[in-house]
């Protein structure tokens, strides 16, 4: 986040010489049976240092790297001032510079630990001790709603940063969840998903939490109303409304005015970008769903890690080595995609939540500076969503194994499941997969091995097809049990190295243009789609799209 362009540095130019000179010869075949010590050089274990105990196994060496390559790549993560940048971070300066603001989602979990001078960061205890009563009052029955019966479903309208956290990580810590709380998330502007979630939902029982930072996102807003609508049809006097609807923002003005009492509002700030705030009052349906203490486990699991990015030397720092390993791929072998492959039914919106992580924070083309880059950002960025477990081997791992393309992988596993059916034999098979996949990108299968698995008499064309290039790169990633603070970690983990790329890419990764253009342009369009005259300024395609339309709509 200095602006300088990446290419700027030295270590970049010597990246490039590396590459052009040596990836040929860069076999991970070669590079394990030339050092038996491969893993262990290439591997590291994670121990939390505080609060709960979080431990996890990173496994890097299936990387087309050597020792002398990563030394450049932490060169140029230095080159970057990646430690003073992270230090500002820590600090709370004014890093987001487009916006004019801190970025500090890492206050929200710092339980007090080390002072930061922005305002607000004095009220996060404040603000967790409004969620813990509130939470603790609906779980346990005590919150009522209008005719008095306890509240059985919650229903967080949201979108983005808004929604995509708390889904996830309610996903994730479904094991944790309370049994008798339905939890519902409603965020798509299209009305079939409101319909459909409130045929689900009985009034007197629904709680209704609107979650938005600016509360003025014209998805969640409308969304809002129409839940209020379908709430009045039954309740009918206003006064309920406060029993059924709270608000997580940072627009008190907005709040009251949309009928949402000020003591039910649960405040942030504007130092929380959208993609990082599960942590804050966005977190409320995480709360109610896993229970606040399990909340709070997963905000300390993340805050050991910030302390491990925050304290540990780059060489062994986990974010820094993901984060550059990410940049080699990206910007010297040209990597288009990054997948997460979690093999955890319980992660299967992990890559979904990572997906705007990555994207929206680092999908920029100019610097801080204004200068357009000349190489690619926001890497390792796309990821194929909504998968977990073998899944995706029976949809699109064929094009990892045996495309054109290079797509380097993180798999993640736990050692432990929650649901050991069948005395475990089911996470035993899981887990077989996810040793074999990356040994398999890794090492392939070669002609040779094809022909006398085939033996002799077979056309040419079959023994071809049959060969695994291999050479397909991974990080596997393994804990003991899907925690919340072990979730809290790798949530961290993965922001930190988002973090790093942006850095190093010399990108502001914590503001969002291209969203805000997207917002814009549909208002426009909004306002013309009366009648085919109102239809203006637009070219001939948008023009004929929008004529389809007005021909064809019945309402
Ligand atoms: O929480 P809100 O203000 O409603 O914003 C919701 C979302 O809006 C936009 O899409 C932003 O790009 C996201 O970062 C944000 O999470």
């Amino acid at each position: 986040m200095s602006g300088i362009p990446a290419t700027e540095y030295p270590s970049w130019t010597k990246l490039q010489q590396i590459y052009d000179a040596e990836h040929s010869r860069l076999i991970l075949r070669d590079l394990f049976a030339q050092d038996p010590d491969r893993f262990s050089k290439f591997s590291k274990e994670y121990t939390s240092t505080s609060g709960p105990d979080v431990t996890f196994l990173l496994d890097y060496s299936k990387n087309l790297i050597t020792q002398p390559i990563l030394d450049t790549l932490l060169s140029l993560a230095r080159e970057a001032q990646v430690e003073s940048f992270r230090n500002k971070m820590f600090a709370g300066e004014h890093i987001n510079t487009s916006e004019d603001r801190a970025v500090l989602h890492i206050a929200l979990r710092n339980f007090n630990d080390f002072s930061i001078s922005e305002a607000g960061t004095d009220e996060v205890a404040k603000v967790l001790e409004h969620m813990k009563v509130f939470s603790n009052a609906v779980r346990s029955g005590e919150w009522k709603g209008y005719t008095g019966k306890t509240i059985d479903t919650i229903v967080n309208i949201g979108i983005g940063g808004s929604d995509l956290g708390p889904v996830m990580v309610t996903e994730a810590l479904k094991a944790y969840s309370k049994r008798d709380l339905t939890a519902h998330f409603v965020s798509n502007i299209d009305g079939t998903h409101l319909a459909e979630t409130v045929k689900l939902c009985n009034p007197e029982t629904t709680l209704f939490i609107i979650a938005s930072k600016t509360f003025t996102t014209q998805e969640t807003i409308t969304n809002a109303e129409s839940a209020r609508d379908w709430f009045l049809a039954t309740a009918k006097d206003k006064a309920h409304v406060a029993k059924h609807f709270v608000a997580l923002s940072t627009n008190t003005a907005a709040v009251t005015a949309f009928g949402i009492a000020e003591e039910n509002m649960f405040q942030f700030w504007d130092w929380v970008g959208g993609r990082y705030s599960l942590w804050s009052a966005i977190g409320l349906s995480i709360a109610l769903v896993i229970g606040f203490d399990n909340f709070e486990q997963l905000l300390k699991g993340a805050h050991a890690m910030d302390q491990h990015f925050l304290n540990t030397p780059l060489e062994n720092n986990l974010p820094v080595l993901l984060a550059v390993i990410g940049i080699w791929y990206n910007d010297f072998y040209g990597a288009q995609t990054h997948v997460l492959l979690p093999y955890d039914q319980y992660l299967h919106k992990f890559a979904d939540y990572f997906q705007q992580g990555d994207m929206e924070s680092n999908g920029k083309t100019v610097t801080k500076g204004g200068q357009r880059v000349t190489y690619q950002t926001g890497a390792s960025s796309v990821t194929f969503s909504g998968v977990s477990g073998t899944n995706g081997q029976h949809s699109f791992y064929q094009l990892i194994h045996q495309g054109t393309k290079i797509i380097p992988a993180d798999f993640l596993a736990p050692a432990t499941t929650h649901n050991p059916i069948a005395q475990s034999k089911h996470h035993r098979i899981l887990l077989s997969n996810f040793f074999a996949q990356p040994e398999a990108l890794a090492f392939g299968k070669t002609e040779e091995e094809v022909r006398k698995e085939l033996g002799p008499g077979q056309s040419e064309a079959l023994y071809k097809s049959k060969v695994f290039e291999g050479n397909k790169p991974s990080n596997s990633l393994m804990f003991p049990k899907l925690t919340p603070a072990t979730l809290g970690a790798l949530i961290a983990l993965y922001e930190h190295k988002i973090f790093v790329q942006g850095v190093v890419w010399g990108i502001n990764s914590f503001d969002q243009m291209g969203v805000e253009l997207g917002k814009v342009l549909a208002k426009n369009i909004l306002a013309q789609l009366g009648a085919p005259a109102d239809v203006k300024g637009h070219d001939s395609s948008t023009t004929g799209l929008i004529h389809y339309y007005q021909k064809h709509r019945q309402e």
